[in-house]
């Protein structure tokens, strides 16, 4: 490579490095290089090798400096057909994670039937794999069988850097209190959407004597053995992870604990379903206060299937009403989606739904929704998010795209993600007219005339999944350039969407 080649690449790994807001020793920890060796590259002063340039865009999630097969997944769309056909909601995300992790708490064989196979899961099975547990794909099926191979798993051999690309790696500190005195962790990844929280989980599991210090790009975890819940364990939050930890601590804590302030959401409700699989005696499930009977040693082969993804659903809905089509969206799971629809239904948007009927957990409520096109109008008041049962967080960036074909303006008020509102703007690529109001807050003015285009996909799933939405509506083609996010969450969206109509092509660079 010639220098001044290098140097153009060390400073392109430089901006991307502190886009990440790594230093370049903690890009050096996942490099399991030094911080001179990073300086070095930085200014151009270091001769690299593919593969050395491969690892460093795994570390930083980015496509400037990827090759083979590590570059980044594109679609282009040729937009402004209208779909037809039915679809399948596949099973969530962040049950998927949430039963991932609690698998830590069982020495048994724990089989995961009908799992998304997606990006975020993969990461999990790769760092579960590394830290000696082994996980194996049913042949023919999506069923992920999970084996503890030990009797405790051995963090030192950690893929950190799989660890490092999720916000997961925080829920395995509930499971591995059980098993350590002492552990260290790395810092948790995920999407880009501004600082989130860390400390309610602290706090939380401070009750079962876990005392934790970041530090260096890492979690450096402790555990007094005397320290129990002496009285209700009180979230500072209620968060769905948060939530999730506390549950790990109380699932095999000798003993009974209340949560209070806990997530009724539907990750942790799955979560409450497949402990109690596991022996686990739970009480309050769908509600804030949980009550939990420990099982201290959990050694059972048990099998469950996590339920279906009120995200996707949503994001099914949203395709059907910007490109004005009907579609059924089959295993909705309705429970999770009331809100949302309701408000759809105040910017008049009209479906069907099928009785209900009931997930392979045996407990959740589906339906059958068939959309009906029709003109929206904007809704009267601002549409925010709200725990559960209120309309969910994730789900509000799809509120978005709708408001662009609505007419009328829309206010969309995200108070929870200090840095997820402002990649909506995006959408102004393809011809909307999105408003960033402050950090929180978009002003929509609709209908859009949408035009085509090329955008870099936002670092954060839902928005990138709104985006690619928005291209669909767009007559043309566009390009949505670096999608791993997307795969992060959803299943072979592309393909699934195409049979239903859509025109969704997906290619690499180089
Ligand atoms: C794997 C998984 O299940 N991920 C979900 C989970 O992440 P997770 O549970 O990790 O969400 P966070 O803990 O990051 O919470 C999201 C944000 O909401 C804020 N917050 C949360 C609760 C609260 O009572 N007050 C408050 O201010 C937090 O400070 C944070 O900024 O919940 C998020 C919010 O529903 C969802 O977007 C994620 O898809
Ligand atoms: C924010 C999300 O997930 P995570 O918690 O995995 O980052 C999401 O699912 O939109």
């Amino acid at each position: 490579m010639s220098d001044d080649y290098l140097s153009r690449i060390g400073v392109l790994i430089r901006d991307a490095r502190r886009h990440k807001n790594l230093t370049q020793a903690e890009l050096a920890t996942s490099l399991r290089t030094s911080q001179s060796a990073v300086a070095r590259i930085e200014q151009g002063k270091q001769n690299l090798t593919l593969e050395t340039l491969a690892r460093i865009g795994e570390a930083l999630d980015t496509e400037v400096v990827t090759v083979a097969a590590a570059t980044p997944t594109n679609l282009r769309i040729e937009g402004g057909r209208k779909l037809s056909g039915a679809i399948d909601v596949r099973t969530s995300k962040n049950a998927a994670v949430a039963c991932l992790c609690a698998a830590l708490l069982n020495k048994g064989r724990t089989t995961l039937r009908n799992l998304a196979r997606i990006e975020e899961v993969n990461r999990i099975t790769e760092v579960l794999d590394s830290i000696g547990v082994k996980t194996r794909w049913l042949p023919g099926t999506s069923d992920l069988e999970i084996t503890p191979t030990g009797e405790h798993v051995t963090l030192d051999t950690m893929d950190e850097a799989a660890a490092r690309r999720t916000r997961t790696i925080l829920m395995f500190l509930g499971p591995l209190l059980h098993e350590f005195d002492e552990f260290k962790l790395p810092n948790a990844g995920g999407c880009d959407l501004g600082e989130r929280t860390v400390e309610p989980h602290l706090q939380a599991l401070k009750n079962w004597g876990l005392d934790v210090v970041a530090s260096h790009g890492y979690y450096h975890a402790t555990v007094d053995r005397s320290v129990s819940p002496t009285r209700a364990v009180v979230l500072t939050e209620r968060g769905d992870t948060v939530t999730e930890n506390a549950l790990f601590a109380a699932a095999r804590y000798d003993g009974t604990t209340t949560i209070r302030n806990a997530s009724p959401n539907y990750m942790v409700q799955d979560l409450c379903f497949f402990l109690q699989e596991l022996g686990v005696e739970i009480e309050g499930i769908g509600s804030t206060t949980l009550t939990v009977k420990g099982v201290p040693q959990i050694n059972k082969d048990v099998e469950y299937h996590p339920s279906e993804d009120p995200i996707e659903a949503m994001s099914l809905v949203a395709a059907a009403i910007v490109t004005q089509s009907e579609i059924t969206i089959n295993r909705v799971p309705i429970e999770f989606m009331e809100m949302e629809l309701a408000q759809l239904e105040l910017m008049g948007f009209t479906y069907e739904m099928t009785p209900e009927y009931t997930s392979c957990n045996g407990r959740t409520r589906l339906v059958d929704l068939t959309t009906k096109p029709g003109p929206l109008h904007a809704p009267k008041d601002k549409i925010h998010p709200m725990p559960f049962p209120g309309l969910n967080i994730d789900n509000l960036p799809f509120f978005a795209v709708i408001a662009a074909i609505a007419e009328g303006s829309t206010t969309i008020h995200d108070w929870v993600y200090d840095n997820r509102a402002i990649y909506l703007i995006d959408l102004n690529a393809l011809g909307a007219k999105v408003q960033l109001m402050d950090p929180h807050r978009v002003l929509i003015e609709g209908p859009t005339r949408w035009r085509p285009a090329e955008v870099m996909c936002p670092p954060a799933l839902r928005p990138g999944v709104v985006i690619l939405l928005g291209m669909l509506a767009a007559p043309g083609v566009s390009v949505l350039r670096n999608t791993y996010v997307i795969n992060r969450g959803y299943e072979e969206l592309a393909s699934r969407l195409n049979a239903i109509g859509a025109k969704i092509e997906t290619f690499r660079d180089i």
